[in-house]
């Protein structure tokens, strides 16, 4: 289990992975102005590995995630007693450009486990390598991710949308990679050079639709609409009934 220790949130003001801009424009004679983030496009590989009829994911701690956690279980405004910085704390927020914020405050409950921010994902990684192909990025985050060595060739597109329409825009192409123990030749878990802490964990097909619905099992959209792109694509192949 992953140690979170030493929080502190400041205002972002630079960043390689993420830019906020605001538009202006107009839309019918109106306007409107709207907020977003540029960001990189991304890549999502299904793994599906032959051999032990497993689905291959990553499990990862998302600090965005155990954020969104820290701000759901911290008690409300009306619920603290401090009713006089109220409202200089509704308009500043956490994540307002006026200066670090430590979530450990006086009145807030303790900080949750880091299990709160560790989520199920598909094999994934950014499109930030202009002279490689999808294919190319997507065969190379199966490796370094989850230790299998599969040729770019083998990888079969699903499709591709738009994640995070309000915020980001952003497109990710889903692949679909069968792989086999022989094409193992190490334990994946990602950069350490980057900082990647990823651990590989293995569902078994016939638990994949209960795995996916699973509301207390946190995970991206991307596992759970590529488990039954499966289960409609690739289940008869595989001879599995299972119960959705
Ligand atoms: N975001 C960020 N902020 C930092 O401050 C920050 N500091 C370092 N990094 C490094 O950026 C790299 C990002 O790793 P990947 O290329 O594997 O991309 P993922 O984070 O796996 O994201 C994909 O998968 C997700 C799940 O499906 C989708 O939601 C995304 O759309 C999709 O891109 C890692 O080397 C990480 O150490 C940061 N990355
Ligand atoms: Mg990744």
């Amino acid at each position: 289990m992953d140690q979170i220790n030493n929080i502190e949130v400041v205002p972002c003001t630079n960043s390689n992975y993420l830019k906020p801009f605001r538009v202006h424009y107009n839309q019918n004679g109106t306007k409107k102005s709207w907020d977003f983030m540029r960001t990189h496009d991304s890549v999502s590989v299904l793994i599906f590995n032959t051999t032990s009829h497993c689905f291959v994911l990553v499990k990862q701690f998302r600090p965005a995630v155990y954020m969104c956690e820290w701000e759901r279980t911290k008690p409300q405004p009306h619920e603290t007693a401090e009713k006089a910085d109220e409202g200089a704390a509704e308009a500043a927020g956490p994540e307002s450009q006026e200066g670090p914020t430590v979530p450990e405050e006086k009145n807030s409950p303790p900080q949750p486990p880091a299990s709160a921010g560790v989520t199920y994902e598909l094999c994934a990684g950014l499109v930030d390598k202009p002279d490689l192909s999808l294919e190319e990025i997507a065969r190379q985050e199966v490796l370094e991710e989850c230790g299998y060595d599969v040729p770019a060739s083998k990888l079969r597109r699903i499709t591709s949308y738009r994640s995070g329409v309000g915020v980001t825009g952003a497109k990710q192409t889903m692949f679909y990679a069968e792989v086999s123990d022989d094409n193992c030749v190490g334990e994946g878990g990602g950069e350490p050079q980057e900082g990647e802490l990823i651990e590989v964990v293995k569902v078994p097909l016939h638990e994949a639709m209960t795995f996916a619905y699973d509301e207390s099992i946190p995970k991206t959209m991307g596992v759970i609409f590529s488990f039954i792109w499966f289960h409609n694509n690739m289940s008869p192949k595989y001879k599995i009934s299972t119960n959705v």
